[in-house]
């Protein structure tokens, strides 16, 4: 679960990115985050894995208050929170396999669930052929995959992600989107900020619409609400 309550956040230089958020997204939920570039999305799910603190107000997530949690505590928490980004950020000097076996080998997972692991998402993304390639060997969709087959090797709660088709062509998009699909469906909760108004509009789930830092709209089966 992710409760937010009256939170702000202003960035050092300044500016503020959020401006009183209050939120309750419950476990197993499918929630799309949209708004006008700069409106606060990215800001908004940074504080949901503590890339960023609020300046004001809590943030909770699985029981946890994120606005006070201690330093030691944050890898835990970041156990139960995947992140897919727009760019992948895969290791380009690790294999495909090494890269998702990284997030449990710094967990000292023994060698053997590490295998199993692995090899079980990479079958949910369908890519358990690609073991020993690396990141450039792969297509941008392929790449996109492997990172959410990293996002979820600790089986996580909640998976987050800022953008993830930002950078794919639409048939690759709709691909990855019925992975995270799929991830849903058994149970986690995913959280997604997107300027696709294809996909938010076909795809229907919950809506956030977040403008200057406020929600201005939280729909059950949404649109995407923009021109663009
Ligand atoms: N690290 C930072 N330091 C200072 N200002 C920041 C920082 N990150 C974001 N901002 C500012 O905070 C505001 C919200 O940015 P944020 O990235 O959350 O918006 P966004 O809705 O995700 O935008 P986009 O759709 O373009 O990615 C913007 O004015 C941005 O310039």
């Amino acid at each position: 679960m992710i409760l937010m309550n009256e939170v702000y956040k202003t960035y050092a230089n300044g500016v503020t990115a959020l401006n009183g958020i209050n939120i309750d997204i419950e476990q197993g939920e499918f929630v799309y985050i949209v708004g006008p570039s700069g409106a606060g999305k990215s800001t908004f799910v940074k504080l949901i894995f503590r890339e960023e603190k609020p300046t004001n107000g809590n943030v909770i997530v699985n029981n946890m208050d994120l606005s006070d949690i201690k330093e030691k505590r944050v890898p835990y928490l970041r156990r139960n929170v995947g992140v897919v980004y727009q760019d992948f950020k895969l290791l380009s000097k690790l294999t495909v396999y090494e890269n998702i076996a990284f997030a449990l080998e710094v967990i000292e997972e023994s060698p053997r669930n590490i295998r199993q692991r692995v090899m079980e998402v990479l079958e949910v993304v369908g890519l358990a052929d690609k073991t020993k390639a690396f990141p450039d060997e792969l297509s941008g969709g392929e790449q996109q995959r492997i990172s959410i087959a990293r996002a979820i090797v600790n089986n996580p709660e909640i998976v987050i992600a800022d953008e993830p088709t930002g950078n794919l062509d639409p048939d690759t998009s709709w691909g990855i989107m019925e992975t995270f699909e799929e991830i849903n469906s058994k149970g986690t909760t995913i959280i997604m900020a997107t300027h696709s108004k294809e996909i938010v509009n076909t795809m229907k789930k919950r809506v956030i619409a977040i403008e200057d830092g406020v929600i201005v709209r939280d729909e059950h089966r949404g649109e995407y609400g923009y021109e663009i």
